[in-house]
């Protein structure tokens, strides 16, 4: 079963050249990327720190397209307003992250933007059965969060699938995104196990021409 939305790219911003981000925001707008994705990890819940909310607030006026803001954090509560108000369009949480999903995800609701919610390789999609009336987005993480650059799991194909059914039978307009190590060659599986949006750093941040990445993503 597939989506009958439009496939969605957002480039991760993670493979962008940290030192020169407002530039890397405004070229890959030009270059025809539908979302930007930022991934905000903490040191905590995963091995690695990236940036907070002021990094996503000194971007805002670089760039028109949605932000879509993957928080790899533990606690999130307290941070979201902070990026609902640094300009965050989507916030996405971990449902590993903490035992209040709901209230998690009624608290972004609450700010007005879009809520997601991301499993990581091990949390079966079964975990989101309660919670498919408040989401706008799924993200499934097709390596473990923390890094860019690793390789797609295999794996993580029948949970595609599997999200799909679920999303189809609510009858909502909810986004299925899968974000890590997607490629030319793995995003065509990804689309036919029913995602829709497909987030990539590496296979866009990481080539010379991004125009070029984004068009041999969409056309794969
Ligand atoms: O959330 C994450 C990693 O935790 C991702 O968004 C990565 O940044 C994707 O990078 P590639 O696998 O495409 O290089
Ligand atoms: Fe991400």
């Amino acid at each position: 079963m597939t989506s009958t939305a439009p496939h969605l790219i957002a480039p991760s911003l993670l493979a962008a050249d940290f030192a020169r981000l407002g530039e890397e925001v405004a070229a890959i707008e030009s270059a025809g990327a539908d979302w930007l994705h930022l991934d905000v990890m903490d040191g905590h819940f995963v091995p690695n720190i990236s940036f907070g909310p002021a990094v996503v607030q000194a971007l805002r006026p670089h760039s028109r397209l949605p932000f879509d803001v993957h928080l790899m954090i533990e606690p999130v509560d307290p941070y979201l307003e902070a990026f609902a108000k640094a300009g965050a369009d989507h916030i996405t949480i971990h449902a590993e992250a903490g035992p209040h999903l709901h209230r998690s995800l009624q608290a972004i609701r609450a700010l007005g933007v879009k809520a997601g919610v991301s499993l990581c390789p091990a949390t079966p999609p079964e975990a989101l059965s309660q919670v498919l009336d408040m989401v706008d987005l799924i993200l499934v993480m097709s390596v473990n969060p923390g890094f860019g650059g690793q390789k797609f799991l295999h794996g993580q194909v029948g949970k595609i699938r599997t999200l799909r059914e679920m999303i189809n039978k609510t009858g909502r307009q909810i986004r299925l995104a899968v974000d890590g190590g997607i490629d030319t060659e793995t995003a065509p599986v990804a689309v036919a196990a029913g995602a829709d949006v497909l987030i990539a750093g590496s296979a866009v941040y990481g080539r010379d021409d991004y125009a070029a990445a984004i068009r041999a993503l969409r056309s794969a």
